[in-house]
Parts: C-alpha cells; sequence; structure tokens
C-alpha cells in the first residue's frame, strides 16, 4: 500500500519505519534537518520494537496522493502541515495521530472531504536527532472518530496498522480522547522539570501535582458529561472512583502508570518539544482542561497553574526545580 506520513518525528518516524519494515510504500514528510537526514541516511529506527534504516521517499510536502495517510505533527503544527499536504490528502483516509481533544475537528475545517480518523497513541517514542527515532515503551494505539462506532475507514486503518504495533478501532472516540487526556496528565512535569515521567511520579512532591491535575481533569470531563472509554485498563468506573479519591490515595494511579512504561526513561513528547526548542501542546493538553472548565463555568486551578508556570518557562529555555514544581497549587 502507498503510505503517507507528515511529520516524521518521534511517532510519525515508528510508524514510518515500521510499515517500511512491513513491505508498504512509504513516503514521509519533514522539514530542515529531519527531512536531510532522513534523505542522505535513511530513516533510523530502534528500541523496544526491534530495529530497521528505512529507506522512505522524503520531501517537504507530499508529491503524490497516497492510498492512506498519518498526520503525526504536534497539535499546535497540525493546522499549516494540513494546509500544505491538503492537495494531496484530498477523498482518501487520514489519520491524525495526536493528543489533545481538537484534532479531528481542525482537520475537518481543512480537509472537507477527506475520511478523517483519529487516534491515540500509548506507546512511547523518542526523536534521538534528526532520522533517528526510539520507542521507550511499548502500547497500543486506538483509532476511531465522534462518539458513535467506529467508521469502516477507522477499522480499515487499524488494520494497516495493526500489520505492525497493536492497533484497535474504538467506538467513543471522544471519550477515549478524554482518557488519553487523563493520561496526558504525565507530560506537564517532565517538561517543566526536565525529569523524565518516572523520576517526576517518584518524587513525592511532583506526583501530588500530576495526581491532583490528573484528578482534576477526570472531574471536569465529569461534570462536562464526558463518558470516558476504556484504554489500556482505564475506563469510566475506574475513572469515577479516581476521581472521589484523596489526593494521598489518588497517587497509586500515576504510580501505576510510571511502572507500566518500565525502565527506560520515557521524557514524554512535551520535554522532548522543549529540549528540541520548539513550543510545546500545553495549550492542547492542560490547557484544553482549562478551557473545558470554563465552558461549564467551573475553574481548573492546577491546570491552569500548570499552563501558566510552562508558558513562563518557554521562553526562557529554563526549569523548575523539583521543589519549585512541587510547589504548584494542588487541590
Ligand atoms: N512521542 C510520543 O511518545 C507520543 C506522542 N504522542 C502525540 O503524537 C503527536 C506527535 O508527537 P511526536 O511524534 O512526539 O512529535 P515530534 O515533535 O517528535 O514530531 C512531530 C514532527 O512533525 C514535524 N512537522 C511539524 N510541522 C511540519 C510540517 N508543516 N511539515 C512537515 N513536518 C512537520 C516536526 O518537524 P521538526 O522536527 O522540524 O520540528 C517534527 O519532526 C503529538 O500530538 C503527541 O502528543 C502521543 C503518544 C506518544
Ligand atoms: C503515552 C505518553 C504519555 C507516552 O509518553 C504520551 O502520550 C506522550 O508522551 O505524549
Amino acid at each position: 500500500m502507498r503510505i503517507g506520513i507528515i511529520g516524521t518525528g518521534a511517532i510519525g518516524g515508528t510508524i514510518a519505519a515500521l510499515l517500511d519494515r512491513a513491505g508498504h510504500q512509504v513516503s514521509v514528510t519533514a522539514r530542515g534537518e529531519g527531512l536531510a537526514a532522513i534523505a542522505e541516511h535513511g530513516l533510523r529506527f530502534d528500541g523496544a520494537w526491534g530495529e530497521h534504516v528505512a529507506t522512505v521517499t522524503a520531501s517537504e510536502t507530499l508529491v503524490a496522493t497516497p492510498d492512506l495517510a498519518f498526520v503525526c505533527t504536534k497539535a499546535q503544527d497540525a493546522s499549516a502541515a494540513l494546509r500544505e499536504n491538503a492537495e494531496h490528502l484530498r477523498g482518501i483516509t487520514v489519520v491524525i495521530v495526536q493528543n489533545g481533544l481538537e484534532a479531528l475537528e481542525v482537520a475537518a475545517g481543512i480537509l472537507p472531504d477527506a475520511e478523517l480518523v483519529g487516534a491515540l497513541a500509548l506507546y512511547a517514542s523518542q526523536y534521538v536527532e534528526p532520522g533517528h527515532v526510539t520507542v521507550t515503551a511499548t502500547g497500543s494505539t486506538y483509532l476511531g472518530a465522534g462518539a458513535g462506532e467506529p467508521s469502516d475507514a477507522a477499522r480499515s486503518a487499524a488494520g494497516i496498522l495493526g500489520q505492525v504495533m497493536p492497533a484497535f478501532a474504538t467506538p467513543n472516540f471522544l471519550g477515549a480522547q478524554w482518557t488519553k487526556l487523563v493520561v496526558n496528565m504525565v507530560n506537564a512535569m517532565p517538561a517543566l522539570t526536565g525529569l523524565s515521567v518516572q523520576q517526576t511520579i517518584a518524587d513525592r512532591r511532583l506526583s501530588r501535582v500530576v495526581t491532583a491535575s490528573m484528578r482534576e481533569t477526570t472531574r471536569i470531563g465529569f461534570a462536562s458529561g464526558v463518558r470516558y472509554a476504556t484504554l489500556q485498563g482505564l475506563s469510566n468506573p475506574l475513572l469515577r472512583v479516581f476521581s472521589a479519591l484523596p489526593l494521598w490515595a489518588a497517587r497509586s494511579l500515576p504510580t501505576l502508570m510510571a511502572r507500566r512504561m518500565g525502565s527506560v526513561p520515557n521524557l514524554g513528547s512535551t520535554l522532548q518539544s522543549r529540549r528540541r526548542g520548539r513550543t510545546t501542546e500545553i495549550d492542547y493538553l492542560n490547557g484544553a482542561v482549562v478551557r473545558a472548565a470554563a465552558a461549564i463555568g467551573r475553574p481548573a486551578p492546577v491546570n491552569a497553574a500548570i499552563v501558566e508556570a510552562m508558558q513562563g518557562l518557554e521562553p526562557t529555555g529554563e526549569f523548575l526545580t523539583p521543589e519549585q514544581g512541587g510547589a504548584l497549587p494542588v487541590r
């Protein structure tokens, strides 16, 4: 199958390398140093899903229409990347692999005649250097769209991706995005402190803030009428219990998540953006919780403080100490 990958960073690089290894004809889009490295040496892939050097076609934008496309940029880059490639995305299935709640709505405004599918990745990949990505923790990908049953396009894309990694079409994709948003509350503390996800959760002070942001997210979701979808053991009933726990007891959830990630340090995708001098997705993660809370007239003080702290730090390139990070408000 002819596969197009837009945005060949950690996730795009992983999908591109694995589909190339499985024999698909893969074309990728990249820019700057990343594009130069892939064009010169191929795309180097290693880590938990094996090793491969993919000799993919690489260019700044797609030069032909593929049978299936994956858009794997950060949320803040998605609109521009979709616009730049719109000509070759018309009428085909376009899978947007992206955290946050807005991926499909943004894409629908730019590609009204594509078959849009959202995808939530629960594995962890790292952009090691231009043209080199590594998988630091395995996990499944969930594909779907909207509130109902998964479309034929979602099932078929899950079938293709399922050839190379665990991938499932899921109903209630909106609920799945919220469940993933709860998971992504592990991203901010590493991005604020420069520590890995495992290190931040092992630190009692930072872990309290992670737990508080997760619990706040869960509560805002429930108050907004969200029915959380089941993703990798996290379900609506479990999150209902979690949302009512005191902080000391709720801490067991991020602790379990960190344990599942294993011993290879997982930086999380937000810290990786900072390390590469890129803007972060904070407005689409913790910021999405603040906006959802505002929409129902509720405050989200923990997530608002995290967003504010990140906005202050991003332009400086500096990090908080664990003491400073642990002093963020929790409730
Ligand atoms: N990494 C992870 O473990 C996980 C990430 N996710 C989510 O997946 C999505 C992708 O994340 P991730 O792979 O980590 O992000 P990366 O930053 O590693 O990769 C995104 C890539 O897109 C490229 N890009 C941006 N705009 C364009 C454009 N217009 N044309 C071509 N390329 C472009 C960037 O280029 P450049 O290198 O020049 O910046 C970058 O290489 C995010 O929503 C993230 O939250 C979900 C689960 C796990
Ligand atoms: C699943 C997780 C937390 C993997 O690191 C992720 O989604 C991210 O880093 O953005």
